[in-house]
């Protein structure tokens, strides 16, 4: 499924995501926080989606017990570290890691720019460790309105050599990227890349905005760009990827099935795609799921999925230099 001589890559996956189930009980544990559960498998079904939620935003919830645990910076650094050791462990050998400050901060009034740092340190430990190359994408949680994600970018900005690249996420419909442009403008002078979560639950004109007012040069989700076939041409001319995240559309109901999925209608487009999991802690999936899943429900040819694995790869922000060395690696 996975191509061995391909490297793996995931290049859209929330830190604050994915947090284990047990992890999510013992902070609680040791914090004293009333957790929804009296064992760690009773807890699961409150973190992880069982089965679909109705939409985008019941399927965030779920992702509110994984930062309510954060109760201090180290329990935000233990985190971020676990989520370097769960990349290498399903077998990644490069990951961008995206997380929001303000959202990790919020249930323990946690100082924002303690936050960052405390992820960064985590992740540095977990890279010293272990055989996975990461990269940290910072992000703005528009759920929370435009102050809240000025204060976060201000916290992400003050440490903005350890990032690639800015992202908007949350609530879609409820608040739109056009709230957003002077955050961006400011992500774009600070020489940070641009990705947004964008057509996922909004239109394509979401995905327009994205790339002609925030500078948006990858796209997160971007599944109702099909309704426009002008999109999909100038994504195509302009390279501008789609960051997928199959069963993550399934289960915020995005899409209602895998067969329903539009991955291919973005390859036959000539439009770069690849495979990422999303929250792999909510919706309990690793990369090699995705593969699996795509290859089962939608009948990807080897072929075909070793394409979407080098579009991956092509997709990364990185140097080109560093794009080699993640090739010759695996040659
Ligand atoms: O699939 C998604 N679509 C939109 N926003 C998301 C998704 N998954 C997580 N977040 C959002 O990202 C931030 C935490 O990293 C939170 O704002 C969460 O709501
Ligand atoms: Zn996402």
């Amino acid at each position: 499924m996975i191509n061995e001589s391909i490297p793996l890559v995931d290049l859209h996956r929330h830190l604050d995501g994915n947090v284990r189930v047990q992890t999510i009980w013992e902070l609680g544990q040791q914090h004293g926080i009333a957790l929804p559960a009296t064992n760690v498998g009773a807890l699961a079904p409150f973190a992880q989606v069982q089965g679909k939620e109705s939409s985008l935003v019941a399927f965030l919830k779920k992702l509110d017990w994984m930062v309510a645990v954060l109760a201090d910076l180290d329990a935000v650094k233990r985190v971020a570290y676990e989520n370097v050791v769960d990349a290498a462990v399903s077998g990644l050998d490069y990951t961008e890691l995206r997380f929001s400050p303000f959202y990790m901060a919020m249930s323990h009034k946690l100082p924002l720019q303690g936050v960052v740092e405390a992820v960064i340190d985590g992740v540095k430990q977990g890279v010293a460790e272990h055989s996975v190359k990461v990269n940290l994408i910072g992000i703005m949680s528009r759920s929370f309105g435009q102050q809240a994600c000025l204060q976060e970018l201000n916290a992400l900005l003050t440490q903005s050599q350890h990032l690639v690249a800015m992202d908007l996420a949350g609530d879609e419909l409820g608040f739109p990227g056009a709230l957003f442009e002077d955050h961006f403008k400011a992500v774009r002078d600070a020489g940070l890349a641009v990705t947004v979560h964008a057509g996922e639950a909004e239109g394509a004109a979401s995905v327009w905005q994205a790339i002609q007012s925030l500078g948006a040069s990858r796209i997160g989700h971007g599944v109702n760009s099909i309704r426009d076939p002008k999109l999909m041409e100038y994504l195509a001319k302009h390279g501008i990827g789609i960051e997928s995240c199959p069963t993550s559309n399934l289960h915020t109901s995005t899409v209602a099935s895998y067969q329903e999925h539009p991955l291919r209608i973005f390859m036959e487009a000539g439009v770069p795609i690849g495979l990422n999991t999303d929250d792999p802690g909510v919706s309990a999936i690793d990369i090699a799921h995705e593969y699996r899943a795509v290859k089962a429900h939608m009948g990807f040819s080897d072929a075909e999925l070793a394409q979407l694995q080098r579009n991956g790869v092509e997709m990364a922000f990185i140097s080109d230099s560093e794009r080699k060395a993640l090739y010759a690696a695996k040659a």
